[in-house]
């Protein structure tokens, strides 16, 4: 749009200065015509966004019409809220509150509307049969595609279908299986340093961060199982890779500016912004492009002198050779980001409930401890040991329930279509919300807000819940979350040896939490997670 305003703003400057309209500005034709042409597009600038704000919202959209929560702002509808709430609570309420046939339509920061799929059926059609229709925004070409690499979680369409096809082989079940060990070595690894700044702490019971332990054992294990190298982030925090991530997933207020700023303003115009936090990304983005330079570089040796390859994703990516060095960079950047915080949150939630809930954490340690009598260095732990053990899957399925890693995600019309027969405007912005989803009373029954582990008791194994697309946690269909079965193997084993191991207390009883901003989410107190942590004996 832009472009043809800055095309139509020269266009029209040209004709005033043909028809000496501008003579007063200048002598000079040149300056006359730059004068015209930078007003006109200042001024067509303006009146544009204020259309888009104020007046087609309110009048002119197709949109009108579908259920809406009333806005308690007139030009900046439900922003206000959605900024201060924790992230995905106004979403549920409005589930709740307002008859619906599948859509909600809400205003966001500057009443960008906003459209909040709620039923299976909708959600099937923008995940399953419309998923190449409703794709990536533009929002997320400025700030994930800059971290993340443009690869298979930005590619659309067939170049979509491609990579996924060639990415498939390294989620093979037969391979989870070879890459276990490293899951179980890793947390194996971290209760043990936890357990080691616990014996050394003067006082009892002392208060370890978990925030940080999540992320950098996570870090670890992504590192390992995707490109064959451990960042050693677990042992010495203050490596370059751990630190850069730390930045990028728990963005400064600037950066939170930046973000607001990204969904008005095309991505070469972002770039340019002289402001400390998008110097902060590009500087991230570089990092990380030259680590993951360097491991493809000194991969591509190993292979060459036939060295003893780690089965890694980077080297399936390499033995099946479709891919440039430039695709495998890409891919290996979104596997690093993609793979690591959202387990690292699901971990964080996971010692938070434990703290909160003292019965639930006593009944999973048991059901560990009755599985793996040998503790952390009980030689016979495999995969299926951990699968086998029923309580702990509930709890992990409900934790991934209760807090999905990934509350909110969006999508955009890449051109007209309809969902559930309404008339849906190229560029409309779909937000899926699997925090509201996965909580919504009608898919989970009466008590979807109590975060209870036994509901995966229940028939058919599937919490109780109604539909596939109730659970949201890894999205549906060809763009759902290809790390899925890693992530939960992962999540259980570290999930297996922290709560086998500790008994957790809040620092102070029901500690306030905040939990906002960020692609990821996680229980934040005072910057971090800081839970009394206590060794329990006998294991
Ligand atoms: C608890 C852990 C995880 C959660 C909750 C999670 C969640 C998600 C979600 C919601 C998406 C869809 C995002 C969107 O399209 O807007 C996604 C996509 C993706 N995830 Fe995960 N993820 C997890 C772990 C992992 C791991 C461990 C890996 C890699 C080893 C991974 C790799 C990816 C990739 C590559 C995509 C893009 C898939 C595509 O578009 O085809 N994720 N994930």
């Amino acid at each position: 749009m832009f472009q043809q305003t800055v095309i139509l703003s020269l266009a029209e400057s040209y004709l005033l200065v043909r028809f000496s309209y501008l003579s007063a500005v200048s002598q000079s034709t040149a300056v006359q015509f730059l004068v015209g042409a930078v007003s006109l597009l200042l001024l067509q600038s303006a009146l544009y966004g204020l259309y888009h704000w104020l007046i087609y919202p309110a009048w002119f959209s197709p949109l009108l019409g579908l259920p809406e929560p009333k806005a308690p702002s007139f030009w900046n509808g439900h922003g206000a809220d959605i900024v201060k709430a924790r992230t995905g609570d106004p979403h549920k309420a409005w589930m709740k509150e307002i008859p619906n046939d599948g859509l909600i339509l809400y205003k966001g920061i500057m009443n960008r509307e906003r459209l909040m799929p709620t039923n299976p059926k909708v959600l099937a059609e923008v995940l399953t049969s419309k998923s190449y229709t409703f794709v990536k925004p533009r929002l997320f070409q400025f700030s994930l595609a800059r971290l993340l690499g443009n690869g298979l979680l930005m590619a659309e369409g067939d170049e979509h279908k491609r990579q996924r096809k060639i990415l498939t082989p390294a989620f093979h079940p037969r391979h989870l299986r070879s890459l276990f060990p490293l899951f179980w070595s890793k947390s194996v690894e971290m209760v043990r340093l936890i357990s080691a700044e616990i014996e050394k702490a003067e006082v009892e019971n002392p208060v370890i961060e978990f925030n940080s332990w999540s992320s950098r054992c996570t870090l670890d294990i992504i590192g390992k199982a995707a490109a064959g190298v451990d960042f050693n982030a677990m042992v010495d925090p203050t490596g370059h890779m751990l630190q850069v991530y730390r930045k990028v997933f728990q963005p400064s207020d600037g950066q939170m500016w930046i973000g607001i700023l990204n969904m008005f303003m095309p991505p070469w115009f972002m770039r340019s912004i002289p402001a400390p936090a998008v110097r902060e990304i590009a500087a991230a983005r570089a990092v990380i492009m030259k680590i993951c330079e360097d491991i493809i570089r000194t991969k591509k040796i190993q292979m060459a002198e036939k060295q003893e390859m780690h089965p890694d994703i980077l080297s399936i990516m390499m033995e099946d050779g479709s891919l440039s060095d430039e695709e495998m960079k890409n891919q290996l950047m979104t596997f690093m980001a993609a793979g690591h915080e959202t387990t690292a949150a699901a971990v964080s939630w996971t010692c938070y409930e434990l703290a909160r809930n003292p019965e639930i954490a006593e009944r999973l340690r048991q059901a560990i401890r009755e599985a793996i009598p040998g503790g952390l260095d009980d030689p016979n732990v495999t995969m299926d040991t951990i699968d086998n053990i029923r309580y702990l899957r509930n709890f992990c399925n409900e934790i991934l329930r209760f807090h999905p890693p990934v509350p909110l995600t969006l999508r955009e019309a890449g051109k007209d279509a309809t969902l559930n027969g309404h008339f849906i405007p190229e560029n409309t912005a779909i937000m899926l919300v699997p925090a509201a989803i996965n909580t919504s009373p009608e898919f989970w029954g009466p008590d979807a807000g109590d975060f209870n582990p036994d509901r995966w008791d229940k028939e058919g194994g599937a919490g109780g819940c109604t539909s596939n697309y109730a659970n949201m946690t890894f999205l549906m269909g060809p763009r759902s979350c290809i790390g899925q079965k890693f992530s939960i193997e992962e999540f259980r084993a570290l999930t297996a040896c922290l709560a086998g191991a500790f008994a957790f207390e809040e620092e102070t009883k029901d500690m306030e939490i905040s939990v906002r901003g960020g692609i990821t989410q996680r229980p934040v107190h005072n910057g971090g997670l800081p839970l009394k942590t206590r060794i329990v004996p006998g294991w």
